[in-house]
């Protein structure tokens, strides 16, 4: 559905050079729900921009749905649903009309624009809002509203900006529970780029990350989390010098009292590690293990969190 070899964009900008996408080689499967992370500045929405035509590549291939993004923009762009950051809806009609008006200017006739509308507005749970004006729908709502614009001429892949963020926490399971349900629908592929990690941890089938404009990890969650990060186990000791000892015989960190350090296995690895600091003379006041998060990942690969600039986790 996506197959990208070197995807490159450059900006120059008063005689600086901005790099933002360095050769991106990606081949996504149709049906597949992919989670694209990455700090502020990657280059997500440069990427996303250049997958659906908006951008014209500066360098390498991108075949979308079939044609090439250079190539063949107008066909790319029929088969293809775009979810951007900011509300595509007007504020002058009425929910259903904007509808029917997208379908229609999609080359839908009026009564199957109006169909698909209703269709749409019974999916996304839009039905008792559908005379309502966008202005006037909740954040959550106006989400919904969004997502059912980019599928009015039914795409095989739809490519969402964000689509959970700014929203309170139930509305964004809200979307979620949209997403999975368009997805079970019409098979549709969702690539879609979010801040929310455990949001793409627990929904998405495939996480890529994309670091200073390259693809630095592209696997399941459980894959990433298992080969790139490992659990940790964290131990408190009663005092700092014993904490440091603790921290050298398990090649770990020490930070005040507490000990972290990163094993394959914390369930194998923690009594290993408490006999060995018990025969060191350290006894460890508290101990626990936790599954690393893709942050962890991240983490491993950069020596950044990718929470550090104040992207919610
Ligand atoms: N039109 C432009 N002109 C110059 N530089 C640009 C332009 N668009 C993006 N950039 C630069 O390209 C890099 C990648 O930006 P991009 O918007 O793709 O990142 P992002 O991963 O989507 O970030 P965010 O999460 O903040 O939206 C950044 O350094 C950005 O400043």
């Amino acid at each position: 559905m996506i197959h990208a070899r070197g995807l490159t964009r450059v900006f120059k900008v008063k005689k600086q050079t901005v790099e933002a996408v360095r050769g991106i080689d990606l081949d996504v499967e149709s049906g597949q729900l992919v989670a694209f992370l990455g700090p502020n500045g990657a280059g997500k929405s440069t990427t996303l921009r250049m997958l659906t035509t908006l951008l014209p590549p500066t360098g390498g291939t991108a075949t979308v749905a079939g044609h090439d993004v250079g190539r063949e923009p107008a066909k790319v762009r029929a088969r293809i649903g775009y979810v951007g950051q900011k509300s595509s809806a007007g504020e002058n009609f009425r929910a259903r009309d904007e509808l029917v008006i997208q379908g229609r200017a999609y080359g839908l006739g009026t009564s199957q624009a109006r169909e698909r509308a209703d269709e749409l507005l019974d999916l996304l749970d839009l039905g008792p809002l559908a005379q309502r004006k966008p202005g006037t729908l909740s954040g959550g709502q106006r989400r919904r509203l969004d997502i059912a614009l980019g599928l009015i001429h039914r795409p095989d892949l739809l490519f969402l900006d964000e689509p959970s963020t700014g929203l309170d926490p139930q509305s964004r399971a809200d979307i979620w529970t949209h997403i999975l349900r368009l997805r079970e629908a019409y098979g549709t592929t969702l690539f879609l780029t979010t801040h929310y990690l455990e949001e793409a941890d627990s929904m998405a089938e495939r996480v890529v990350i994309i670091d200073n404009g390259r693809i630095i990890a592209d696997g399941t969650a459980a894959q990433l989390k298992n080969d790139l990060a490992g659990d940790q186990i964290t131990i408190t000791t009663d005092t700092e010098q014993e904490a440091e000892t603790a921290a050298r015989i398990g090649d770990g960190t020490a930070e005040g009292t507490t000990v972290r350090l990163r094993v394959g296995n914390a369930a194998a690895a923690l009594p290993e590690y408490l006999r060995a600091l018990e025969a060191a003379g350290v006894k460890a006041a508290t101990a626990e293990t936790t599954r690393p998060t893709l942050d962890d990942v991240f983490l491993t690969l950069t020596g950044r969190s990718l929470t550090d600039d104040d992207i919610p986790a």
